[in-house]
C-alpha cells in the first residue's frame, strides 16, 4: 500500500509519519494547499493507494481577517484532492473539525445533525467537506477537536508557557468538547484508509474525539495536575475572554458510528495528556 499525506509538520501529520514512515508526506514546498492544481498534480504523481489530508489553515483567529486564504486551504484543495481520488478509485481520509456546528445545547452532535459553523475557520471547513462529499468518493470525513501533541501548537503547550510565567490563570470553562491527542487521530486515519480500501461502502462522515468531555479550565486543572505546574486555573464564561473568532459551547461529537463502522473506540484524553508530558519532559 502506497499511502500519500498532505501535510509534513502539523501535529497529525508527525504523528503520522511516526506510525507509517514509509508513505510519502508532502510539505509545503511540494504541494501548496492555495494551488489545487498542484495538489491534484501530486496524487497524479505517484498514484497511491490511499490519500490522508492533514494540512489545514488552523489558526482560528488569523482565519477571520483572512478568510479567502483560508477558503483556499481548507475548502479548495481539499475538494481537488477529493475530485482526484474519485477519479482513481483511491480512498481520501480528510480531517474536519468541531467548529462546523454551532455550539447550542449540551446534547453530543452526531454527524448528520444540521451545521452552522460559528466563524471563518468552520465556514472553510465545511466547505471542505461539501467538496469532498460532492466529489463522489470513497472518502472518510474525521471530524475531530481540541487536537493536542508534544509538536506545534496546541492548549496543552500554550498552558506549560504561561503555568511556568503566572500563579494563576483564568480560562473558560462553559466551553465544552473532546480533547483529543493527535496520534490517536493518527492512527484512526490509518485505520480508516486501511477498511475504505477493502469497503468503500464505509464512506461517510464519522466523529473522533477524546473522552470524557471536558471544559478548558478542567483540561488545564488536569494539565497543572500531572505536570506539577504550581498555577491555579479560575473558570470564567466566554463572555469574560473575547476572541476575533467566535468558538462554539458544545463541541461534544458523539462518537457512536465511528465505534460501529470502524471498530475505533473514543480515547482517554487522560492518558494521551500523560504520555504527551513524558515527551516533552514534563510529567512528574
Ligand atoms: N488543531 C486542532 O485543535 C484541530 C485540528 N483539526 C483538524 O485536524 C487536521 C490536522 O490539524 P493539526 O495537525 O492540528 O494542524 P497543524 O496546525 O498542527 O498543522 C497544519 C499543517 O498544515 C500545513 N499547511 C498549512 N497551510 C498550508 C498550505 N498553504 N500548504 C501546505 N501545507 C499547509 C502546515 O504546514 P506549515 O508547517 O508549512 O505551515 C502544517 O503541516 C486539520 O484538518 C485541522 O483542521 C480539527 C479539530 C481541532
Ligand atoms: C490562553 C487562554 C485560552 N483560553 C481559551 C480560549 C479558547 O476558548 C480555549 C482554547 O484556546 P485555543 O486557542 O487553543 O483554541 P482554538 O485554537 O480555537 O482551538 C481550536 O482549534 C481549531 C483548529 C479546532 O478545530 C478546534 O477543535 C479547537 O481545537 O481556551 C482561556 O480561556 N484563557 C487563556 O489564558
Ligand atoms: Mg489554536
Amino acid at each position: 500500500m502506497t499511502l500519500l499525506v498532505f501535510g509534513r509538520t502539523g501535529q497529525v501529520a508527525l504523528e503520522l509519519q511516526a506510525r507509517s514512515p514509509d508513505a510519502i508526506f508532502l510539505g509545503r514546498e511540494q504541494a501548496d494547499l492555495t494551488d489545487p492544481d498542484a495538489c491534484a498534480a501530486m496524487i497524479h504523481k505517484y498514484a497511491p493507494s490511499a490519500v490522508i489530508n492533514a494540512a489545514a489553515y488552523t489558526a482560528v483567529d488569523r482565519a477571520e481577517e483572512d478568510e479567502a486564504t483560508t477558503l483556499a486551504v481548507n475548502g479548495i484543495a481539499p475538494g481537488a484532492m477529493a475530485q482526484v481520488c474519485a477519479e482513481l478509485g483511491v480512498p481520501f481520509v480528510h480531517i474536519s473539525t468541531d467548529y462546523v456546528f454551532a455550539g447550542d445545547g449540551d446534547t453530543p452532535w452526531t454527524p448528520n445533525d444540521a451545521v452552522s459553523p460559528p466563524n471563518a475557520y468552520g465556514r472553510t471547513k465545511l466547505a471542505g467537506e461539501d467538496r469532498v462529499r460532492a466529489a463522489g468518493g470513497a472518502y472518510a470525513i474525521l471530524r475531530t477537536s481540541w487536537v493536542v501533541s508534544a509538536h506545534g501548537n496546541n492548549f496543552v503547550k500554550t498552558m506549560l508557557r504561561l503555568g511556568a510565567e503566572r500563579d494563576k490563570l483564568t480560562i473558560v470553562a462553559d466551553q465544552i468538547g473532546g480533547p483529543t491527542p493527535a496520534g490517536a487521530i493518527a492512527e484512526a486515519c490509518l485505520s480508516i484508509a486501511d477498511q475504505l480500501c477493502a469497503q468503500p461502502d464505509r464512506a461517510g462522515t464519522y466523529h473522533f474525539s477524546g473522552a470524557p468531555d471536558t471544559s478548558w479550565a478542567d483540561f488545564a486543572r488536569e494539565i497543572f495536575a500531572q505536570s506539577g505546574t504550581e498555577c491555579e486555573v479560575e473558570d470564567i464564561p466566554t463572555t469574560a475572554f473575547p476572541t476575533p473568532a467566535t468558538r462554539p459551547l458544545n463541541s461534544r461529537l458523539d462518537c457512536t458510528t465511528t465505534q460501529q463502522v470502524f471498530g475505533i473506540a473514543r480515547p482517554k484524553w487522560r492518558d494521551g495528556l500523560s504520555a504527551i508530558l513524558t515527551q516533552l519532559g514534563a510529567r512528574t
